[in-house]
């Protein structure tokens, strides 16, 4: 057994990260310029409502403008897509994100490349996404997908090393498996990464030999301390609600079982983890989209 694992303090970290914002958007307020985040809630699902509330309460706290739009589950697309016109024409929005996942009649790529790749505060624009692929460095860096980026963030801000580690992310989703494996490979972070998905076949070998892993495929507690070896950095990024059989109330469950702790040098907690990274990075796309339009970037 390692010893106790250190926590990634998901929390305490978005915290150090928005007072820095903080200060940002104070300069930007000098120069006259307020950044706005937009959000795009369709239907009555509580836990999207639950995130969209927690993105408009970090921006009260940094200074940020809120712009929030809400549609009903119903909603056709086309009258979604007038939402998102409206939002790219109005100058008091510097960025925005349509709250995923959309219902069933919704179209969701054709959504997200609707978004004005330059307002695209969850960077999960084809253009945006592309620009990833490519690499591009600054000052054009396009904004990063925000969990993705919160991870990354979580990790350099605790120093823990990833240059050479075997990376396995569990998980293909757009917002979290397909393009963490871009960032981790970036030289600067070289990272070896492998993703593994419904389709892996012997996850348990794989989870075996992994340095860290990124758990992101939505299943309550599917990684346990049998799967995994001594001294691994485990980011639990999963949200499930599942029963409490104690309370018999529902209560949020990540990928990985609270087991798992014995094995791990370092571990995110869930909550307290990636969820608080994720909001910090999309008030660090927006802040940085209004400090490229202010032209301080
Ligand atoms: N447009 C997007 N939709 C979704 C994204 C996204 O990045 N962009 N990710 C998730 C939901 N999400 C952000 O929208 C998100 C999830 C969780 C948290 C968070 O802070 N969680 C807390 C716990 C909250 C709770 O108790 O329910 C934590 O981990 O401490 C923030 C953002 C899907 N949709």
């Amino acid at each position: 057994m390692s010893p106790v694992a250190q926590i990634l303090d998901g929390r305490a970290t978005a915290a150090a990260i928005k007072d820095e914002l903080a200060q940002r958007v104070a300069v930007l307020a000098e120069r006259g310029v307020v950044p706005g985040l937009g959000t795009v809630l369709v239907g009555e699902d509580p836990a999207s409502h639950s995130y969209v509330g927690g993105k408009h309460k970090d921006c009260a706290e940094v200074g940020i403008a809120s712009i929030r739009r809400e549609l009903p589950a119903d909603v056709s697309q086309e009258e979604l897509e007038r939402t998102l016109d409206e939002l790219n024409a109005d100058p008091a929005c510097t960025g925005y994100i349509v709250q995923l996942p959309l219902p069933p009649q919704i179209d969701t790529n054709a959504v997200l490349e609707r978004i004005d790749p330059d307002k695209d505060a969850d960077g999960l624009h084809p253009t945006n996404l592309g620009r990833l692929v490519l690499n591009v460095a600054e000052p054009m860096r396009s904004p990063l997908p925000c969990t993705p980026n919160g991870v990354v963030e979580l990790l350099r801000r605790h120093d823990v090393e990833l240059a050479g580690k075997h990376v396995l992310v569990v998980g293909r989703g757009v917002t979290v498996g397909r393009p963490i494996g871009l960032l981790l490979t970036r030289k600067e972070i070289n990272a070896t990464v492998t993703l593994a998905h419904t389709g892996t076949r012997d996850l348990e070998t794989l989870l075996g030999q992994a340095d860290v892993v990124v758990a992101a495929a939505g299943r309550p507690h599917m990684i346990g301390p049998e799967h995994l070896k001594d001294g691994v950095v485990l980011l639990d990024v999963g949200v499930s609600r599942v029963e409490d059989p104690e309370t018999g109330r529902r209560k949020l469950a990540g990928d990985v079982h609270p087991d798992a702790a014995a094995r791990a040098s370092w571990i995110s907690p869930n909550p307290g983890g990636v969820g608080p990274m994720t909001r910090a990075m999309l008030l660090l796309n927006v802040v940085e989209s209004a400090e490229r339009e202010a032209g301080l970037r």
